[in-house]
C-alpha cells in the first residue's frame, strides 16, 4: 500500500475478536458460559453489543463454541444490534489461545486495529473500549486495561494436592500491581506475529505480545468489566445491570 492510500491512525478500521468458545467448568454445569443468560439475554449477546457500542469498531468476530457456530449465528439473527456494525461467526478450539488465532484467521485485510474480548466480560463501559482504541491510534502496538489491586498478593510454592496448606515463597510490592481486563488493543501485525511465533500457554493477548519484546502499555480499567467466572460472579453481574436499568430510568 502507498502512503497516499494508507489510513491514517485516526482512520485504521477496528475489529474485535470475542472468543466465546469456553465452556465455563468454573461456572458450574449448564450450557456454554458465553450462551448462558444474565437477565434473560444471552452473556455473549451483552459482550457484543459492549463493544459494538463503540462507534469505531466496525466488525465484530466471534468465535463460537466449536459446534456451537450455527446456534450462534441464530442468536445473532434474533437480538438487536447496530446495524453498522459487521458480524462474522468461526467455530472455536480447545484454548482460548487458539479461539483467539482462529477469529484472527477470519480477519479481513483492511482492519489494522484489533481488539479481543473476552464473551465473559459482558458489561464492560463504552469509554473502556475507547481508551483502548485511543492508546492503539496514539502509536501504542498493544494495550490492555487494568485495575490495581485491593487484596495483597503472594507468590507460593503450589501445593501437589489441592487444599494442601502452600509455602509462601514471595510478596510482591501490590502498588506495582494490575488486574488485567479486555478488551485487549493491538496493532493488528503485532498480534498477529504473537499468535504465529508464541508457542506456550499464557493467559492473556498482551502476554504473547511480551514474549515478543514488543512493549504494551496499560490505560484505566472499570470495575464493571470484570470477568465472569464463578457462580458469585453472575450475582454481581444481575446486580450492575439492575443497577443499570434504574439509572437510565426504565
Ligand atoms: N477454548 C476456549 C476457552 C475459552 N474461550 C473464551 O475465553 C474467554 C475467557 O475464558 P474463561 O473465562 O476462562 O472461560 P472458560 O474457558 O469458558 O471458563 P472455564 O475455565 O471456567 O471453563 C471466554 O469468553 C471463553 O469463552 C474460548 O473462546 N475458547
Ligand atoms: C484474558 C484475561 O481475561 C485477562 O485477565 C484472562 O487472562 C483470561 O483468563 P482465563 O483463565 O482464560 O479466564
Amino acid at each position: 500500500m502507498s502512503d497516499e492510500s494508507r489510513p491514517t491512525p485516526a482512520q485504521t478500521p477496528v475489529a474485535a475478536v470475542i472468543p466465546a468458545a469456553g465452556r465455563g467448568v468454573r461456572l458450574g454445569p449448564g450450557a456454554p458460559k458465553a450462551l448462558r443468560a444474565l437477565n434473560g439475554t444471552p452473556m455473549l449477546i451483552h459482550a457484543i453489543r459492549a463493544l459494538a457500542a463503540s462507534r469505531h469498531v466496525s466488525l465484530v468476530i466471534v468465535v463460537a463454541p466449536p459446534e456451537g457456530a450455527a446456534e450462534v449465528k441464530s442468536l445473532l439473527d434474533a437480538h438487536a444490534l447496530p446495524e453498522r456494525t459487521d458480524f462474522l461467526v468461526v467455530p472455536g478450539g480447545e484454548s482460548r489461545q487458539e479461539s483467539v488465532r482462529l477469529g484472527l484467521e477470519a480477519l479481513p485485510p483492511r482492519y489494522g486495529i484489533v481488539l479481543v474480548h473476552d464473551a465473559a466480560r459482558p458489561l464492560v463501559p463504552v469509554d473502556t473500549v475507547d481508551a483502548v482504541i485511543e492508546a492503539v491510534r496514539d502509536g501504542a502496538p498493544a494495550v490492555v486495561p487494568a485495575l490495581p489491586l485491593a487484596d495483597t498478593v503472594k507468590e507460593v510454592e503450589p501445593a501437589a494436592v489441592a487444599g494442601d496448606p502452600e509455602p509462601v515463597v514471595a510478596t510482591p510490592e501490590r502498588s506495582r500491581l494490575r488486574a488485567v481486563q479486555t478488551p485487549q488493543g493491538f496493532d493488528r501485525e503485532t498480534l498477529v506475529r504473537a499468535h504465529e511465533s508464541v508457542t506456550e500457554n499464557v493467559t492473556d493477548d498482551a502476554g504473547m505480545v511480551e514474549q515478543l519484546g514488543v512493549p504494551v502499555v496499560a490505560v484505566p480499567g472499570h470495575e464493571e468489566a470484570f470477568k465472569v467466572t464463578r457462580p458469585l460472579d453472575l450475582v454481581l453481574a444481575e446486580a450492575v445491570l439492575a443497577r443499570r436499568r434504574l439509572n437510565d430510568g426504565f
